[in-house]
């Protein structure tokens, strides 16, 4: 990643309050923190250089949501160096929490070293804009080893490998939550080729769980999302115990219609239209988790 290369800058500048009130205790279960680059370099393999982000930003946000609690997922730009997401998380005095991204190779005493600093999961990362090489094998050998810890697997893939990928995801022994819905087409409607294809893997098994997330990115209509709320409502209303939710700020990457984050949190009850589901959408779901302890 070259230093003259532009940052990009990818969040809204002043997101919108929402209208929606999330319940006490509401958990952000996907979001990222960027840098700051002068204390936490990107990694020379990163696919994009963002603009700084931090663990204030963050938080800052966090409040103006309603939100409580925010779970920290390690962006690719940071590649295996979790330092940044350990900054936030320890700064956030005890509102966070964290998903790594690890070396296959990483030691018994760094993985212990990541729980302590409040990491509960890994995350394997499929797409081949973002990483180099997503090593199956070394995968499987990684979430055996922290499958000890109590944590659980993230995977990040899109929809046109899922097929492909079942064997692997079969053979992971942890629980497992597939980011964004695993990028399914939501335009044909909750009965479309993807969205069958996502509840046939969580009908697989009982502990693989789904972020219901990214309507800025899976929704090609734009805002309100009207073609992702149609959609992933249902997957809500039938999966209600295995459903996070996050904003996904600061938007890795996204240049074109960045989303207003408020407007974000107002598609909550399109998504889960009972108090109940909420709840479970929104603190208990993430809670367990998270926060088991
Ligand atoms: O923020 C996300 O979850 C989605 C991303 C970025 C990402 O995953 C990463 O950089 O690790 C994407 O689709 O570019």
């Amino acid at each position: 990643m070259s230093d003259t290369q532009d940052r990009i800058i990818s969040w809204h500048p002043s997101p919108s309050r929402p209208a929606y009130t999330p319940p006490p205790g509401a958990v952000d279960a996907h979001c990222h923190v960027f840098g700051p680059m002068a204390d936490f370099p990107f990694s020379a393999k990163a696919k994009y250089l963002p603009g700084d982000a931090g663990p204030d930003m963050l938080f800052a946000l966090r409040d103006r949501l309603g939100f409580s609690r925010n779970v920290i997922v390690q962006a690719s730009c940071h590649g295996t160096d979790n330092s940044a997401t350990l900054n936030a998380i320890a700064r956030s005095e005890g509102k966070a929490r964290g998903v790594a991204v690890v070396d296959p190779a990483i030691s018994d005493a760094e993985l212990e070293r990541l729980h302590e600093g409040g990491i509960r999961g890994v995350r394997f990362n499929f797409l081949k804009r973002l990483v180099d090489d997503a090593p199956k094998d070394r995968f499987l050998e990684v979430a055996q080893r922290i499958k000890g810890l109590g944590w659980h697997v993230v995977i990040y893939f899109e929809a046109d490998i899922l097929e492909e990928l079942r064997p692997f995801l079969d053979a992971i022994p942890t629980l497992i939550v597939v980011d964004h819905m695993g990028r399914p087409n939501v335009a044909p409607g909750p009965e479309g080729p993807d969205m069958l294809a996502l509840r046939g893997l969580l009908d697989s098994r009982e502990d693989i769980w789904t972020k219901v997330t990214c309507p800025d990115r899976l929704d090609p209509n734009g805002p309100p999302w009207n073609d992702f709320a149609r959609a992933v409502r249902p997957l809500v209303e039938d999966y209600p115990d295995r459903v996070l939710w996050g904003t996904d700020w600061p938007h890795p990457n996204m240049q074109d219609a960045i989303p207003d984050d408020g407007a974000l949190v107002d598609i909550i009850p399109r998504i889960a239209p009972t108090v109940d589901l909420q709840r479970r959408l929104l603190v208990d779901n993430p809670m367990r988790l998270y926060w088991p302890d």
